[in-house]
């Protein structure tokens, strides 16, 4: 069975359709891109699964429990962790802090949450900053440590909203380093990426959206030489 099943999946604002009858799965321990557009409804449908948004229509489950329309504070004890397009730590605290703000969700006792909050930074290699300002980061750590503070609250799944755009080549290595070592830790990752160097080459799956809808599905090699991918991407340009 899937880990993650989005089934007939729509999302509408007012008179604006910005997810129509999407579905998609993803296993136990995959790498899943969602890659489309400018406004095909990516984020959207991140908001949807992570319970930003409840949809107007269709079902999501998580280890076949239904998390649709459950607050983001109920899907995050589900299972569902996040990130933001704008990395959105706490500047003034500490990274070690950072991390212990979604440790301490599962467990209230201080110095255990430290230790697993150090253990998350360690596995995003940013140890070394422990004790430094968020602020004090570049984008590329802040990144990063958005991804240790997601993981702190011990998800089944990682949704991922463009965590390598704006990085430099190394850093790009960097962060698709942490995505593998993350599904190696058994945890799923459903990624948003614009940075298609970045995700076609690790992930397991690719789903396509274009203007709200699911306009492909299949390996990173099947859906780059489909005609509708590449004429979505041409149109966009
Ligand atoms: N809260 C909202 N209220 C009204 N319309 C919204 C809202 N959020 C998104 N939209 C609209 O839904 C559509 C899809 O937007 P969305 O941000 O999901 O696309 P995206 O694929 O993530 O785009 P991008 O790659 O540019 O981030 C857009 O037309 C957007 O303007």
């Amino acid at each position: 069975m899937s880990l993650l099943q989005v089934n007939q999946v729509s999302k509408r604002f007012g008179g604006l359709t910005a997810n129509e009858n999407v579905s998609f799965s993803v296993g136990t321990g995959q790498i899943v891109g969602l890659i489309g557009p400018n406004g095909a409804g990516k984020t959207t449908l991140f908001n949807c699964v992570a319970g930003f948004f409840a949809p107007s229509a269709g079902t999501i489950t998580l280890g076949g429990r239904s998390i649709a329309g459950l607050p983001p504070e109920a899907c995050a004890r589900a299972g569902v962790g996040r990130t933001f397009q704008i990395a959105r730590t706490f500047g003034s605290m500490t990274a070690c802090e950072n991390v212990m703000t979604a440790a301490m969700l599962s467990q209230r006792h201080v110095g255990r949450a430290r230790e697993r909050a150090m253990d998350w930074l360690a596995f995003v290699n940013l140890d070394r900053f422990a004790d430094k300002p968020a602020a004090s980061m570049t984008i590329s750590e802040q990144r990063r440590l958005a991804v240790a503070r997601a993981l702190a609250i011990q998800p089944k799944i990682l949704l991922m909203d463009e965590v390598m755009a704006g990085l430099n080549p190394s850093e790009v290595r960097e962060a698709v380093d942490v995505v593998l070592r993350i599904r190696e830790y058994g945890i799923a990752c459903l990624i948003v990426e614009h940075v298609l160097e970045g995700i076609m080459p690790i992930a397991d799956k690719i789903v396509v959206l274009d203007r709200g809808s699911k306009i492909a599905e299949g390996t990173p090699a099947e859906v780059s030489n489909d005609p509708h991918v590449i004429a979505a991407y041409l149109g966009d340009a």
